[in-house]
């Protein structure tokens, strides 16, 4: 199992069983349209890193727009394996 399929399965814990101290659980409970706005905001800090930061930057900003995304997939019931089927289909097509 590659990295983030873990995340995705740790994502979808805390949705099921809310803990204390967790970040998911309580960006998760500050609805989609909070969790929506916030991969706004990391997209933006992507564009930032990318056009006027180091690549380290870059990557650190890259990770928490990947995890920030795949919060909002859950909340909003999309699966993983969909998103990951859609790049499949895609790159049958090619
Ligand atoms: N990958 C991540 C991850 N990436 C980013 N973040 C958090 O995302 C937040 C982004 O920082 P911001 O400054 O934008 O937000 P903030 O000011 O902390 O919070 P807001 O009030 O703005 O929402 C930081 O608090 C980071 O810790 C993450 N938190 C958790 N994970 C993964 O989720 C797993 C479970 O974590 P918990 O849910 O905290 O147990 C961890 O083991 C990691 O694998």
């Amino acid at each position: 199992m590659d990295v983030l399929d873990e995340l995705w399965n740790v994502i979808k814990d805390r949705m099921a069983n809310p803990k204390e101290g967790s970040y998911t659980s309580k960006l998760i409970s500050k609805g989609k349209p909070y969790v929506a706005r916030k991969v706004g905001e990391e997209a933006v800090e992507v564009i930032v890193a990318a056009l006027y930061e180091g690549k380290d930057s870059l990557i650190y900003e890259a990770a928490d727009l990947l995890y920030h995304l795949m919060v909002l997939l859950a909340v909003s019931g999309v699966e993983w394996k969909e998103v990951l089927r859609e790049l499949e289909i895609r790159r049958g097509k090619k």
